[in-house]
């Protein structure tokens, strides 16, 4: 019989060895030499390099993912933190491949994709819908929302309104692109499918979402312009949002609140376009897309 000191020596040389394994294929990843989704499917028993990555390590390795972003990722994924490649469940490998196989597709032409942002009232929905109607060609991205529907909207083209079990329900089903609380009220989220089908067959898409979900894109999609909308004052802005009447004065207060907070943050952003005239601004936001349609 072997004297267990050197069972135990044998048992860390093992685990010096599969860690030396583990991160040559993390360098593979991180490399290009390569894919993440190529790793996932080589995490068989017989692979086990591959198999007792933790999926932390197999997403963390792709360029230009740090921990906080593959931290979120998982938990969008309904991935817990210390899982293995060769432990995921069925439902959790297939919504990880289809993450890498988007990843992998993801160039996406500058431009293509424009977020317009900025705070409340300022005119993000006229001018995106003045966008709607004369440039067909572009989609405009319909969100999800728990808040209720004002007089005047309508399901499906202003928004998508829904409970929160629902909206729940799509965040756990990695449905949103992008999602945030806003105003510290209700959730809003971008639906993903729409917009990757839109971009692949080479359409532009604008998405109309606030600050919290514009940083969140531009992490996914790099190549994104980011504009923010501003008012031709703050006392514009606060006539714009009185003006229009459909919120009551405690919510009117606590918008007014985020958009000096998002006021402060119009750096962040590629583009500023001030909305004195609505064309005009909307004109300036279709210019950044590729190609122009109807020009
Ligand atoms: N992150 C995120 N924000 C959104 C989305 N859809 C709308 N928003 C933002 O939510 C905020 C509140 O929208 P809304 O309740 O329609 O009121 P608004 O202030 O009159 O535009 C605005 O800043 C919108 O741009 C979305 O899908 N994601
Ligand atoms: N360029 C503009 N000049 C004057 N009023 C505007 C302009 N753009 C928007 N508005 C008005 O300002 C109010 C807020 O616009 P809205 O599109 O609802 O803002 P947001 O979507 O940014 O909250 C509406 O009553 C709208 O008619």
């Amino acid at each position: 019989m072997k004297p267990p000191e050197v069972d135990r020596i044998a048992g860390s040389r093992a685990a010096v060895a599969a860690r030396r394994a583990r991160a040559e294929v993390k360098r593979q990843i991180a490399s290009g030499e390569r894919t993440a989704g190529e790793v996932l499917d080589a995490a068989t028993p017989e692979n086990p390099a591959e198999a007792t990555l933790r999926v932390s390590e197999l997403i963390g390795s792709i360029p230009w993912l740090g921990p906080t972003r593959t931290a979120r990722i998982m938990s969008e994924l309904g991935i817990s933190p210390s899982k293995r490649v060769g432990g995921l469940g069925v439902h959790q490998k297939k919504r990880l491949r289809e993450f890498l196989v988007e990843r992998q597709k993801r160039k996406i032409e500058p431009g293509a994709l424009v977020v317009l942002a900025g705070p409340t009232a300022v005119g993000k929905g006229t001018v995106s819908a003045h966008i709607r109607d004369h440039h067909p060609d572009v989609l405009l991205s319909v969100s999800a929302t728990t808040r209720p529907p004002r007089p005047g909207e309508i399901e499906g083209v202003t928004y998508y309104f829904v409970d929160d079990a629902e909206f729940d329900r799509m965040i756990e089903a990695g449905e949103f692109l992008e999602w945030a609380r806003v105003h510290n009220a209700y959730r809003y989220g971008t639906p993903r499918s729409p917009i990757t089908q839109a971009l692949a067959e080479g359409k532009s898409v604008l998405l109309e979402i606030d600050i919290q979900g514009a940083r969140q894109v531009r992490e996914v999609f790099p190549e994104a312009r980011l504009v923010f909308l501003l008012p031709p004052s703050w006392d514009e802005l606060v006539r714009r949002l009185t003006g229009r009447g459909t919120e009551d004065q405690d919510e009117q207060d606590r918008r007014l609140v985020t958009a000096r907070e998002e006021l402060a943050a119009q750096d962040e952003f590629d583009y500023r376009v001030v909305n004195s005239d609505v064309e005009t601004a909307a004109r300036e936001v279709v210019d950044l897309m590729p190609t122009s349609p109807g020009d």
